[in-house]
């Protein structure tokens, strides 16, 4: 195997863009693998991007490639052969020949390439190496202030989960065999333990599974897990898609991250599946948070980055899978997968001017928006298997890892506007120093300067110098500014802190009056304010109607009158309206008393005193004057904290307002019996 590896690739050798322009010279036994790969493979990317810029760093997705030992399974199947090499940065792979028509090989160029097929081989990339290739610098850039992503992608039983976390998932402990992620994990400790002492570095993990399409934090303890609800993906305006309610944990030391770690591992979806013996069924996304603060305060400078290390579930061809409960699993699966592919095409098309990237189409995508072509520097790991048994799978790994390489992103450094402009100050500082010793020992330490030469050199360091103090007064007033800032915000906040105390308390009461209020009280934000009030002179008791009463309104009522009853807490009033004369009395109880027959009704009548009804407003109108009367109100609030009476003055004015807006609803003519309202103005 390690030997057909090693073999001088055949003469034959093209590129899969050429191959695709002989497509249709290929004879008629072509096999079918060969036909599906129908979008043309790309080359290398033309315009590699690795610029960096002042503060962002805009870079290609960088891909590897590994290349794991045929397994005892493939190594029996009848016919087997190792159909992949490896030269320099290149995947080659040469298809089976068992015909006499010449076959091309097809060459894929990678950032990295990792032969895993036999230790014995100088080739040989162990775990280690791995690590060191691709996953050291996600470290190196978590450290900076860079997001950072690597996802392993590949056929079921490629290697993915062996690259990630090693040979045994529940037995993580480093060692020769340990994947990236628990390499990842030490020497992350082990690189805090080297900051230097003014710098406090904190680490948070959280690691979950997309299972079904469905979330599930794998950091639970005591939930089981078929029980708990699968979380929900957000977006934040800032962070981007995230998930709610993912439990995160606090880290110290590499111990406690193993604990972590192996505790997920074990409540990982696992299930066998024909193609491989314990496969992963989900997909598993493991993120490290680091904030590093460069001093012991708040007003230091910091930085913070988020690795998230992706271990996806493999491909899974429906037709190799033997147990039909499986199909929906591997239907989700390849939902996932198929969108990453969308998501890869689309991306990689971006310059030919493609704009739609279809990343919600799936969870997964969502949540790696960032990752792919966002705010973060990504690494994918293709895992293959050199058999020939597998050589459709292969070549699609290998040409979705080809045009990942084409898919751009764009880095920032995760820190405050303030932190970034003393950063960049502070390493200006440095770059000057340097230059103006690097300048003094050359033009001083050299004694065959010409005397141009050395008055131009002179100017030089003149100017250098003085760009130094400037740049040096630039940095001491940044930092004085911040350090003010800083004091004015924090002030700020604990007064928005008092304010949304007593907004609370504001709301609470609300809510406890509007609980009690009648339906037909309209609310507004100034009404409820001071409604505890009013609520003492309204009732919810319906005024007695006793038998006395209710014979006098028969009266009223032959005669023509209309009448309402009205009543508070101390005395009842009957309102009596004479519709046919635009006029209306008001009377009490205790009136009444002396009409006991209907003949009697006509002197009560006379000694009633009467006044003309005005045109009655409707709800609708009360309800719209008031509005203005608020918006109004709302211009002239006092600010906060200033003018003590005249917020006190408008208190009083809104409290009015609104007392009179309630006995203006209230008097009404509506089918429920009135409540009165007394108010002062
Ligand atoms: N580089 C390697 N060297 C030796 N053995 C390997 C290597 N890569 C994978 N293997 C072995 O191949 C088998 C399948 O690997 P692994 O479980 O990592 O595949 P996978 O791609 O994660 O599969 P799935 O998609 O089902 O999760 C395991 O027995 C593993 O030990």
């Amino acid at each position: 195997m390690a030997s057909s590896a090693s073999n001088t690739p055949k003469h034959n050798i093209a590129t899969p863009s050429r191959l695709s322009k002989r497509r249709h010279q290929a004879p008629p036994e072509t096999p079918d693998c060969y036909t599906k790969v129908t979008v043309e493979t790309p080359g290398p990317p033309r315009n590699k991007y690795n610029h960096k810029d002042k503060c962002d760093e805009v870079r290609n997705l960088t891909v590897a490639v590994r290349i794991r030992p045929m397994n005892t399974r493939e190594l029996t199947h009848v016919g087997a052969t190792n159909v992949v090499q490896v030269k320099e940065q290149n995947v080659i792979v040469t298809p089976q020949n068992n015909s006499n028509v010449t076959k091309l090989d097809y060459v894929f160029p990678y950032d990295h390439v990792f032969w895993s097929c036999d230790e014995r081989n100088s080739k040989y990339s162990s775990q280690e190496d791995v690590f060191v290739e691709i996953g050291q610098p996600l470290l190196h850039n978590a450290f900076q202030g860079y997001n950072a992503c690597l996802f392993a992608y590949g056929q079921t039983g490629s290697g993915k989960s062996y690259s990630m976390m090693g040979p045994d998932v529940q037995n993580i402990d480093c060692d020769v065999n340990s994947g990236i992620i628990p390499r990842f994990c030490q020497e992350l400790f082990t690189r805090i333990s080297q900051l230097d002492n003014q710098c406090t570095a904190s680490v948070n993990v959280s690691y979950f599974e997309i299972y079904n399409e469905k979330i599930h934090d794998l950091l639970l303890t005591n939930c089981s897990r078929d029980v708990h609800a699968p979380l929900k993906v957000r977006e934040h305006p800032d962070w981007g898609p995230y998930v709610v309610n993912l439990s995160t944990h606090t880290v110290k030391s590499y111990e406690e991250m193993r604990k972590w770690l192996l505790l997920g591992n074990v409540n990982r979806a696992t299930a066998a599946t024909a193609m491989n013996e314990k496969s992963s069924r989900s997909h598993s996304i493991f993120s490290v948070e680091l904030s590093i603060l460069e001093g012991r305060n708040d007003l230091d400078p910091g930085r913070r980055s988020k690795v998230s290390l992706v271990d996806l579930a493999g491909s899974e061809r429906l037709g190799n899978t033997n147990k039909n409960e499986k199909l929906k699993e591997g239907v989700s699966i390849n939902k996932s997968l198929l969108t990453l592919g969308k998501v890869i095409c689309a991306l990689a098309d971006q310059r030919k001017g493609t704009q739609f990237v279809p990343y919600r189409e799936s969870v997964l995508t969502w949540l790696l928006r960032e990752s792919l072509g966002g705010n973060s520097l990504t690494c994918m790991l293709a895992t293959i298997t050199p058999a020939s048994s597998h050589l459709d799978e292969t070549l699609a790994t290998l040409r979705y890892a080809c045009q990942a390489r084409s898919i751009v992103n764009r880095a920032r450094i995760n820190e405050e506007p303030h932190d970034r402009l003393i950063r960049e100050l502070r390493s200006e500082v440095e770059r000057l120093t340097a230059l103006r010793h690097e300048y003094e020992r050359n033009s001083f330490g050299s004694s065959n300067l010409s005397i141009d030469n050395s008055t131009e050199h002179l100017q030089e360091l003149e100017d250098l110098r003085k760009k130094l103090v400037d740049k040096e007064e630039e940095l001491k007033k940044a930092q004085c500014n911040w350090e003010n800032r800083y004091k004015e915000s924090h002030l700020y906040q604990m007064q928005q802190l008092a304010e949304i105390e007593r907004k609370k308390e504001e709301l609470e009461s609300r809510v406890r009056v509007m609980s009690n209020l009648q339906e037909n009280v309209n609310l507004s934000p100034y009404r409820t304010n001071f409604l505890e009030e009013v609520e003492n002179i309204l009732t919810n008791d319906d005024p007695v109607m006793d038998n006395y009463l209710q014979n006098f309104g028969n009266y009223l009522q032959e005669l023509g009158f209309d009448y309402q009853l009205v009543t508070n807490n101390r005395e009842s009033f009957l309102h009596i309206f004479d519709n046919r004369n635009c006029r209306k009395a008001n009377c009490s109880i205790n009136d009444i008393k002396s009409v006991i027959k209907i003949e009697d009704v006509q002197p009560f009548f006379k000694k009633l005193k009467w006044e003309d009804i005005k045109e009655e407003l409707t709800e609708s109108q009360i309800n719209s004057a008031m509005n203005g009367i608020y918006e109004v109100a709302k211009f002239l609030k006092p600010h906060v904290d200033k003018e003590e009476k005249l917020r006190l003055a408008f208190a009083k004015f809104i409290k009015t307002a609104q007392v009179l807006e309630t006995a203006l609803c209230n008097s009404i003519n509506v089918n429920k019996p009135k409540k009165m309202v007394t108010f002062r103005l």
